[in-house]
């Protein structure tokens, strides 16, 4: 097993990564509870493959625990369904020194997380990530959130887990399409941070080639998302660059009403359509958004997706790095090298139509 620490003051915790480890994860939560009670938060896919190791560990830590299942997918990420959570916690008994365990992918830890931020003021919890996206991205770093109408994450907040447990073997029971969203997050990481990684991911491709190295991808990931948030924990400066990709993804699913693409997807091709506009402009080397596209491509993520520039403006004016009519962009100089920069939004708009035309 290998693990990590985040160090931010007051809030520190610990990131374990390994094979098996689900079955310790009882003690794991043990450690860092304050309460007897643990509310596991899972959906009803994860919840029949691994719900019932994860309550045996919980029970053998000697927790009363007790479980909240919601529907697989992005259309838990919702008012409705935090409400719906919200209050079976609270029917289950839930009290502020008591824990939460969110066990599953990016849908679940957002939601979960942020019902712990908000129930009761705030209630401890604890990620158990289950997706290659949740294991190496949203598990990390305490950013949780649910979607409104108007756009993603946009009713959310910053609460850190108490600590993380990364299984790694989890990974093995995901459909291919799960799978490719991970990598979508895994080459952002080689794309904005780490040169070398980006180089690897080609040189192992695809599935089979990770899994081969999965611990190590993982643990190399987190730990730069580790480091990232170390820095800037609530998104004010550096943290930023983890949202390469992002301006234009969010749209792409806001477009697809949260179900057409997935995150992955949508990142996916986010990442290529900036790397464009960055080299249009002189910002990006020539060549980087083709070396994104075929990696994109190894990992079976479209590389583009078509949208209206209606709902880019919408997406773009809503997006939370924007201040009034300029936004903070995520540009690459070259691959493993990310910049902020500031754009009118209207000159964002003309680029984009300029990159499609
Ligand atoms: N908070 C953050 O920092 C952050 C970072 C990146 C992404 N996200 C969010 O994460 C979400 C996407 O997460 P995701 O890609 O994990 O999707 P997801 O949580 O929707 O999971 C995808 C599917 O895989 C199933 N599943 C989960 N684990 C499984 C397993 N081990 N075996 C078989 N099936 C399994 C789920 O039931 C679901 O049907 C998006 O909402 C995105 O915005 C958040
Ligand atoms: O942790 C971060 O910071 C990220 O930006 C990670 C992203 O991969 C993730 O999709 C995040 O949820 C996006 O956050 P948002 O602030 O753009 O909603
Ligand atoms: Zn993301």
């Amino acid at each position: 097993m290998k693990t990590l620490e985040v160090r931010l003051p007051g809030k520190e915790y610990r990131i374990e990564i390994g094979s098996g480890i689900l079955e310790t994860a009882g003690e794991t939560v043990r450690s860092v509870a304050r309460g007897k009670k643990a509310a596991v938060i899972t959906d009803s896919n994860v919840d029949s493959i691994y719900g019932g190791r994860v309550r045996k560990s919980l029970k053998e830590a000697g927790f009363d625990c007790f479980t909240v299942v919601v529907s697989p997918g992005e259309g838990s990420k919702s008012m409705e369904v935090y409400s719906e959570v919200c209050e079976k916690l609270l029917d289950g008994g839930l009290t502020r020194k008591d824990i939460i365990v969110a066990l599953g992918g990016g849908v679940v830890g957002d939601l979960a997380g942020f019902a712990a931020a908000t129930v009761l003021r705030g209630v401890d919890f604890v990620q158990i990530p289950t997706t290659l996206l949740s294991q190496v991205d949203s598990s990390v770093g305490g950013k949780v959130a649910v979607n409104l109408n108007a756009g993603k994450n946009l009713a959310g907040a910053f609460h850190q887990p108490k600590a993380v447990v990364i299984d790694t073997d989890c990974l093995d029971t995901l459909p291919d399409r799960v799978f490719s969203d991970g990598m979508a997050e895994v080459i952002k990481y080689g794309a904005i941070e780490d040169a070398d990684l980006f180089r690897r991911l080609s040189a192992l491709g695809g599935r089979t080639g990770i899994m081969s190295e999965i611990e190590d991808v993982v643990y190399t990931c987190v730990d730069i998302k580790r480091r990232i948030v170390e820095g800037d924990e609530k998104d004010e400066g550096g943290r930023m660059v983890l949202n390469f990709g992002h301006t234009l993804g969010h749209a792409y699913e806001k477009s697809g009403g949260y179900s057409r693409y997935t995150h992955g997807e949508a990142v996916a091709a986010g990442m290529v359509k900036i790397a464009k506009i960055g080299e249009e402009i002189g910002i990006t080397r020539k060549g980087c958004s083709d070396e994104i596209r075929d990696l994109i491509r190894t990992y079976g993520l479209p590389d583009s997706i078509e949208i209206g520039l209606e709902e880019y403006s919408q997406a773009v004016g809503i997006d939370k790095k924007a201040e009034g009519r300029e936004i903070n962009l995520i540009f690459i100089e070259d691959i493993g090298k990310a910049v902020i920069r500031k754009m009118d939004t209207l000159r964002l708009i003309g680029l984009i139509r300029g990159v499609e035309a």
